[in-house]
């Protein structure tokens, strides 16, 4: 679409507009624990999720876990820890794969390298717990091999694929 609307599209042409579809949307009880991931780029999805949740005062942990390349792309860095300052419930934790010298770990980042879930995984993962995650592709199936290979139903992973169908599974 964004292809179409830039190379296609003049000043004053007309569309016809549908509403929002799809089935990447937040679906869960206020007490339902939840975890959003994202990778570069794919963290605009996540961020909406959250501000909803925190709106709602969600009852149950929140986790936003977001991984891209350094702090000069590290895209609403200061809203999300404004945020976590002020919500019990929500815990933030970012990976940069390529840190600048500027950056500073423990202040603007929590690890270097890509997102590794492992660390995390007795904070994170609860009985219950659902999980939302969008990104590049290549991120995607490192996430999704990650959480499948906790035994995770796949009713629990929610995600959203750019561009055309293309699996997850190796
Ligand atoms: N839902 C989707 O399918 C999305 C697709 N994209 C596509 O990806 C393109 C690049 O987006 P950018 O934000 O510039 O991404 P990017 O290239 O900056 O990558 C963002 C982060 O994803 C992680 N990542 C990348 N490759 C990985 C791998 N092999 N294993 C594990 N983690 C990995 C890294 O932490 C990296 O910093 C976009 O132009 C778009 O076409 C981006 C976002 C969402």
């Amino acid at each position: 679409m964004s292809n179409f609307l830039h190379d296609r599209m003049e000043v004053g042409d007309e569309i016809d507009l549908l509403p929002p579809a799809g089935d990447f949307f937040l679906d869960i009880a206020k007490t339902t624990p939840v975890v959003l991931l994202s990778g570069g780029v794919g963290q605009t999805p996540m961020l909406s999720m959250l501000n909803t949740l925190v709106q709602k005062d969600h009852a149950a942990p929140i986790h936003y876990l977001h991984a891209c390349e350094n702090g000069r792309q590290h895209a609403f860095r200061d809203h999300i820890a404004t945020l976590d300052s002020r919500h019990e419930q929500l815990h933030s934790f970012s990976w940069y794969r390529s840190p600048l010298d500027s950056d500073v770990i423990d202040r603007d980042y929590d690890a270097v390298g890509l997102m590794d879930l492992a660390p995390l995984k007795a904070s994170i993962l609860q009985d219950n717990t659902e999980f939302y995650f969008c990104g590049p592709i290549a991120f995607m199936r490192a996430i999704y091999k990650q959480l499948k290979s906790w035994g995770l139903e796949d009713s629990r992973l929610h995600y959203e694929l750019f561009g055309p169908h293309q699996t997850l599974e190796d």
